[in-house]
């Protein structure tokens, strides 16, 4: 059975240039949900924020991979799910020069991606779960497009925001993003003086609160 469902609005261009300022592993600091585990980028550095377009394929077969890609906008992000298949590669040089072409900023995919030489020759940056020579097929069987999928843990739904870097994945919410690319960039600003002080001798640990935990 082939579900498909009309791709969500995109989010605010002011959430991508915002976020664009700040690192994944910021948040890391402050919340505990939303990382997807397991996966790996093709290269580093590496920066990509965008809409995510979500895919759900059975273990074998990819036929809702060529059609989503097919259909994505600029500023998208393909993010899929292979129904628990992390050793197959559905995502290899032609499907990644597609998306690179319909203006797709990234590929988040539960499973493996092949071609690794094409797709870093593309410059189109993916997180997966390595590389592999194991691919699917187009088989025809099943697959989804724009339902809610689970990638390393993770619920994505149609619509939100990936917002993934060298450090990792974080997937939040359109309505929260823009409250939290500021509470990111107020903590990293907040580092700018604490290095200054460090070079003259100042403490880390004073600065991150630590020394309170050894004073007896
Ligand atoms: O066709 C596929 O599904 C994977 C692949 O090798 C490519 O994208 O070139
Ligand atoms: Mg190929």
């Amino acid at each position: 059975m082939f579900t498909q469902n009309l791709s969500a609005p995109q989010i605010d261009p002011a959430i991508v240039d915002a976020l664009s300022e700040v690192c994944t592993s910021t948040l890391g600091h402050l919340r505990d949900h939303g990382f997807p585990r397991g996966l790996v980028p093709n290269r580093r550095p590496l920066k990509f924020i965008g809409t995510a377009i979500t895919v759900r394929i059975p273990h074998l077969d990819s036929t809702a991979v060529h059609v989503a890609v097919d259909q994505a906008r600029p500023g998208d992000v393909i993010v899929i799910e292979q129904s628990g298949d992390e050793q197959r590669s559905c995502f290899g040089g032609l499907v990644s020069f597609t998306a690179k072409e319909r203006g797709v900023v990234g590929a988040i995919i539960d499973g493996k991606s092949n071609d690794y030489d094409e797709v870093l020759g593309y410059g189109f940056p993916l997180y997966s779960r390595g590389i592999a020579a194991h691919t699917t097929r187009i088989a025809g069987i099943e697959g989804a497009i724009n339902v809610p999928v689970s990638v390393g843990g993770v619920v994505v739904e149609p619509g939100d925001v990936v917002f993934a870097d060298s450090d990792g994945i974080a997937i939040l919410k359109p309505d929260e993003a823009l409250e939290i690319a500021k509470i990111l960039k107020q903590k990293e600003d907040a580092e700018i003086p604490a290095r200054e002080k460090i070079q003259t001798g100042g403490s880390l640990a004073e600065y991150s609160g630590a020394i309170n935990y050894f004073n007896n």
